[in-house]
């Protein structure tokens, strides 16, 4: 079964003045009538043609909101009480009717998917109980968090009891968990109401230019459903998760705090957007891990039904936004989710696995428990060890086996749900009615089981299944709960290996996220043509992967592009000739065609397992970096200060070459004669103008702080988008925290020959 996707056609509101309509809900085909299942819009190259979006559903302006509970969400509640995980999203730019779709107002009419689902629980709850006579009770708790600068806050603490760290977020045998996260039970639905609406005051949200309300954060609703028989339990677990919206920083006015709000907003949905593309490449690696939201929401992972609400906004300042959004919802509408209920377990079985499954249903959203290891509740069950051995391959072929014949789908129609169909109980499976064939290798990467039938196993995913593993563990202690050996049978070697471990965990996470963060804002200057700021973040980016052939080959041709641009005829050229800052590259005026080809280059774009950038490449940075043309290595200067000592001798004449370094020396009189630079001085330049704080805060004098200092304040003389440069060392001494000292040491602590 897919990710079903529903598309909402948010109405025009009253403030907006662009009443330019451009989005509209459509027919399939030839049908006049019928719900609608297409989203059109116009090509922006080419304003006569259209583009079709197919999805599940599609609701255009007049839809209301009980229109969309009735069709799209309350056909999954009879699902939810028989042990299937409901995951519920809304997707979209800012201000296209998120927080209005999942929450909604306050007026009957106007209440969200949210306190309908609820209600609907509540009601079903009672139905159940109703007609099991009293045999079955049903519990209902929640939990609500925010994911907020990707921190973790429990949405039901106050904002000055968080602590600013936030919540931990762990695996737990497949699982991800929040540790410490409040669980609340609500019985009515004036109760959770209550709970709601006090969680919902301590949301980050702000008002920006295009929504009064914007949400800051990613809300995480999870309303766990306990229901027990006598000593057997089932729980599932209903989550709605309202997702901030993308944002344009250039049409959302955002100041400063709003900004750093919007790159991580940017950077989780950036990387939502990556691990769709990996799962739709089937490639082994998904970077789920990249961003606390893609952890949690496991998109393609978590089982059960999956739904994404698309928010979209009609109008036409809105084109490009929308159209990136329906791309992402088309490529998020193939994903395979994993139709596997929860199955119910006994409570006297065993206490540590009830309590374990109890945290992780209440606290996270599920994962696939694909690997055998991780059935956890089918190992509860009253099975007889042949059973047992079944198990791994009845798990396997449910998922992975596409060859199989197709079951009903879950969707029998737009806006409708079959009933899905569910896995035959572990009795009626055997190893013969389920091929041995099993999966293909793809499916096992794709899905993170170990691959035992392969030769070898690639260096990701060995890393990955490493640090799933210490995760495990590490959650395991964090929950208090062992997962398969009793913590005393750690000995205190393995328990110190496993801190190490976790801390190169943590330090890696945190740089990769970095990484992808300079990545991120990398492809969003590329898009709006910056080409020079666009390389710089690439840069940035560099050293968090390092030996990204993509990456590498990405700047190089960037750098080809800036330095044709600045080798074009004088018109193109920037004319900031005599300004004392020398731009690398000019602002060109893109037109949207531009844009648009190069939007869609960027979201081909995958960061790949790291695989070696060759020294060409490295070499080929290195000797492009500063495109100087030969005009610029005559400067008029007055460099007395920085000269060899063993030249100071002939400080006031003309360029000439120092003997004890066989360099050419600048000349050091004042007079404003033109002079040419030692490659000493050259390749000062070059380490300082290429920004690298590895190399910066090698050179002598210079530690990690003032290589910072250095960069901030080259990135402070950035003059839009045409970088600044420092050109001589004199204007090098002048940089904050430098003077003339440190350049005579960095210089002299050049080799000559560098
Ligand atoms: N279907 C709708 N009917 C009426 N008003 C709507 C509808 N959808 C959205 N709105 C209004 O549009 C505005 C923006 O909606 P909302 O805050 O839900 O957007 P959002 O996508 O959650 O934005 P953000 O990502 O910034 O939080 C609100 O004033 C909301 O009331």
């Amino acid at each position: 079964m897919s990710v079903c996707v529903v598309a909402r056609i948010r109405p025009l509101l009253k403030l907006e003045l662009d009443k330019d309509t451009i989005v509209e809900a459509a027919t399939a085909g030839s049908e006049t009538i019928g719900s609608p299942t297409i989203v059109r819009i116009p090509n922006p190259k080419n304003e006569a043609e259209a583009f079709s979006f197919q999805f599940n559903s599609v609701y255009d302006q007049k839809a209301t909101q009980q229109q969309i509970f009735d069709n799209e969400v309350a056909p999954t509640v009879k699902h939810l009480f028989n042990g299937f995980d409901v995951t519920l999203f809304a997707y979209g730019v800012t201000g296209t009717g998120k927080t209005h779709t999942m929450r909604g107002g306050k007026t009957l009419a106007e209440r969200g998917v949210i306190p309908r689902l609820l209600s609907a629980i509540y009601r079903r709850s009672r139905k159940t109980e109703k007609d099991m006579s009293g045999e079955t009770q049903v519990e209902v708790t929640m939990s609500y968090y925010e994911i907020y600068n990707d921190r973790v806050y429990d949405l039901f603490e106050p904002p000055e009891k968080r602590t600013p760290a936030g919540l931990p977020i762990r695996d737990n045998g497949g699982k991800t968990v929040v540790v410490g996260l409040t669980e609340r039970p609500c019985t009515t639905l004036k109760e959770f109401e209550q709970l709601y609406d006090q969680a919902n005051v301590n949301r980050s949200t702000s008002a920006t230019k295009l929504n009064a309300h914007s949400s800051r954060s990613h809300a995480i609703l999870c309303v766990k459903v306990v229901q027990s028989t006598g000593d057997q339990t089932r729980i599932s677990t209903a989550s709605a998760i309202d997702l901030a919206g993308s944002e344009d920083n250039r049409r959302t006015d955002n100041g400063k705090e709003r900004l750093v709000e919007s790159a991580s907003i940017n950077k989780s949905l950036f990387v939502l957007a990556q691990c769709v593309e990996a799962i739709s490449r089937k490639q082994a690696r998904i970077p789920y891990r990249e961003s606390k939201m893609t952890r949690i929401l496991s998109l393609g992972q978590n089982n059960g039904i999956t739904i994404m609400v698309l928010n979209l906004a009609p109008v036409r300042s809105y084109h490009l936004d929308t159209l990136s959004s329906l791309n992402f919802a088309n490529r998020t509408k193939k994903i395979e989710v994993n139709e596997v209920e929860n199955e119910p377990f006994f409570r006297t079985a065993s206490k540590t696995m009830a309590s374990s499954a109890t945290i992780a249903s209440g606290l996270t959203l599920e994962r696939q428990p694909l690997r055998p290891k991780m059935l956890s509740h089918n190992m509860l069950l009253n099975k007889t060890s042949s059973d047992k051995a079944d198990k791994p391959v009845k798990a396997f072929s449910v998922y992975s086996d596409k060859s199989r014949p197709v079951r009903p789908s879950i969707i029998a129609g737009p806006g409708r749900r079959a009933e899905p169909q569910k896995r035959p109980s572990t009795d009626s499976i055997t190893t013969l009615a389920r091929p041995a064939k099993a999966m293909r290798p793809s499916d096992a990467a794709y899905f993170g089981v170990p691959r035992a039938v392969e030769p070898s196993l690639s260096k990701a995913s060995i890393e990955e299944m490493i640090e799933r593993k210490v995760e495990e563990k590490l959650a395991a202690r964090a929950l208090n709960e062992p997962i398969q050996a009793p913590a005393k049978d750690i000995s205190e070697e393995v328990q110190r290996r496993l801190d190490l471990l976790e801390q190169r965990i943590e330090k890696k996470e945190d740089g990769r996220a970095e990484g992808l963060q300079y990545l991120l804002m990398a492809k969003q200057h590329q898009v709006r043509g910056e080409d020079a700021s666009a390389l710089r973040m690439y840069q940035l980016a560099l050293p968090f992967f390092p030996d990204n052939e993509k990456l590498g080959s990405k700047m190089l041709a960037l750098q080809e592009k800036i330095r044709a641009r600045r080798d074009a005829p004088p018109a193109l050229a920037p004319s900031k000739a005599t300004a004392s800052i020398v731009p690398i590259s000019s602002v060109q005026a893109k037109s949207s065609k531009t844009r648009m080809q190069e939007a869609e280059e960027a979201d081909d774009e995958y960061i790949a397992p790291p695989e070696a950038m060759d020294a060409k490449d490295n070499d080929e940075e290195e000797d492009s970096f500063l495109f100087e043309s030969k005009s610029q290595k005559t400067y008029k200067r007055n460099l007395h200060v920085f000269r060899d000592e063993s030249t100071a001798q002939h400080s006031n004449i003309q360029p000439h070459t120092d003997e004890s370094t066989d360099e050419l020396v600048a000349p050091a009189s004042t007079a404003d004669e033109p002079f040419q630079q030692t490659p000493r001085t050259q390749n000062l330049l070059r380490i300082i103008n290429k920004r690298d704080l590895a190399q910066i805060k090698m050179l002598k004098g210079v530690g990690a702080k003032k290589a910072e200092a250095i960069i901030n304040t080259l990135y402070a003389m950035d003059d839009g988008d045409e970088e600044g440069f420092v050109r001589d060392l004199e204007q090098l001494g002048k940089l904050r925290g430098v003077g003339v000292k440190t350049v005579e040491n960095m210089r002299t602590g050049l080799s000559a020959g560098v």
